[in-house]
């Protein structure tokens, strides 16, 4: 099974696009894992996802289906990521926080997962639980703290017991979901109060929750540890879109940047080019690194608006989430020895080296039976991709997406098949324009080689009759 899931949600028409619209919406549910698309060239296109969430879909839906697996594996120690992506005002914040964070009955994921979270670690006696809770916020490829706002330039380090992790960012142990959604509420509040010191709206900056799950066993001492990140992303809305200029054009570059820098990790990640992922690109990529190709199991929610008129930026949302379907990613265990007693962790990852390279360089050193053990034990870790063991599901999944892929080629074609007819129009009209420059010149030299003759004969004239 993948360990990415893709769900897709459309929140309900705004009055403001009913009084402008009417009630013209892009899509045509066909059941609860595909609609029919409707583009803004009328053109229909179909897509699947794990989950679509229509508008009348309830928040608590949307959580038990994207979060409550990923609760699990954290308990479980892996590590999890759900992250919201989509235009400005498409849902993000409403599916991530929930309108008036953290009292409303239609509670988002946050406040849902604080609950989960604590839920499950109630149910397990025989371990010490400790629960520590970080916020950021990505700005022009700054990570301000949320939980000090003192702290606004944070870096990103690495190591092998934590993984990625920022440098001294504030993270506050939590006792139960009052104080974790008490601390929540304080890094929204400075969000707030950042926004209004900087002048910018909050739909121009990532935000990030973190949370760090350790479960140490009383019995012999192992620490089990999962971080669950939830992200809440800048607008993907395209910069010529909005009209942007000066600092809010700044802006729109850098989110477009590392909006499409993470475009380019998942491009690298589907399509097999593993030994380079530009995870550096960007700070968003960095602090994802983990979470996108790493030892985490991921959640994206496509945020859209229903709306027509919106069909473009909605297309370009759905076709993220497409890409990010194929996403593949190891699953393991984070699980060491209490630090005192030893470092050893596990390492993420395969590599750069194909399959087939390590499988000869083991048999050099091993006997040919070893070398299938092997096999057969990085299979079941899902190492390595075994073709006999593909079920019918994803044979399913993989014609689904070779037919996902085929439909966006026709789309793409289509689209460069207009551009080129129009640049085609515009270049027939340049040259006419051209032709028409050319025969005015020859005319006018034509004319003027009359007037040359003219004035060269009145010369004549005139010197003739001086001599005479
Ligand atoms: N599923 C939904 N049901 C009802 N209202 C919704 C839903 N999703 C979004 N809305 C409403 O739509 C508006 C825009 O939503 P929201 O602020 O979550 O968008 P956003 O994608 O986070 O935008 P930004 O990028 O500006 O932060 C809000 O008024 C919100 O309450």
């Amino acid at each position: 099974m993948s360990n990415v899931t893709v769900c897709v949600r459309f929140r309900p028409l705004s009055p403001r696009e009913r009084n402008a619209h009417g009630e013209a919406i892009c899509i045509t549910s066909l059941d609860e894992k595909s609609f029919s698309f409707k583009d803004d060239k009328e053109e229909k296109s179909m897509f699947c996802f794990d989950r679509v969430f229509y508008p009348g879909s309830s928040q608590s839906e949307v959580y038990e289906f994207i979060a409550m697996p990923i609760i699990q594996d954290i308990m479980n120690a892996t590590n999890g990521t759900i992250f919201t992506y989509g235009q400005t005002g498409a849902g993000k914040t409403y599916s991530m926080e929930g309108p008036n964070f953290p009292d409303s009955q239609e509670k988002g994921l946050l406040p849902r997962v604080v609950d989960g979270l604590f839920e499950s670690l109630r149910s397990s006696d025989e371990v010490h639980c400790t629960v520590k809770l970080s916020m950021v916020e990505i700005y022009m490829e700054k990570i301000r703290d949320l939980l000090d706002l003192a702290k606004d330039n944070l870096q990103i380090l690495e190591s092998k017991v934590q993984g990625i992790y920022l440098s001294e960012v504030t993270e506050i142990a939590v006792m139960d979901p009052a104080d974790a959604l008490k601390c929540l509420s304080r890094g929204i509040s400075n969000r707030a109060v950042g926004e209004t010191q900087m002048n910018m709206a909050s739909s121009r900056s990532h935000c990030i929750y973190i949370f760090i799950v350790q479960q140490k066993s009383t019995k012999d001492g192992m620490v089990k540890t999962g971080k669950l990140m939830l992200v809440d992303l800048a607008g993907s809305e395209k910069v010529e879109k909005t009209n942007a200029q000066g600092k809010v054009l700044e802006e729109a570059k850098s989110i477009n940047k590392s909006l499409s820098s993470l475009g380019k990790v998942i491009n690298a990640l589907t399509t097999g080019r593993m030994n380079h992922i530009p995870y550096r690109d960007s700070k968003l990529t960095r602090i994802l690194q983990d979470g996108l190709g790493g030892n985490s199991r991921t959640a994206l929610l496509c945020c859209c608006s229903p709306s027509s008129t919106d069909a473009s930026e909605s297309l370009s949302t759905l076709r993220f989430g497409t890409r990010t379907k194929y996403l593949k990613t190891p699953l393991r265990v984070n699980m060491n020895e209490d630090k005192s007693k030893s470092d050893q962790v596990i390492q993420h990852g395969v590599g750069s080296e194909s399959c087939e390279r390590i499988l000869n360089r083991l048999r050099q050193n091993m006997t040919e039976e070893d070398v299938n053990l092997l096999e057969q034990l990085f299979v079941l870790e899902g190492i390595f991709f075994d073709p006999k063991s593909i079920s019918a599901a994803e044979l399913e999944d993989m014609a689904m997406k070779t037919i996902t892929e085929l439909q966006q080629a026709v789309g793409e074609l289509k689209d460069t098949n207009l551009k080129l007819q129009r640049e085609n129009r515009i270049l027939k009209r340049k040259l006419l324009a051209g032709q028409e420059l050319l025969h005015r010149c020859a005319r006018y030299y034509v004319e003027d080689q009359h007037f040359l003759v003219k004035i060269y004969r009145l010369f004549n004239s005139f010197w003739a009759w001086i001599l005479n």
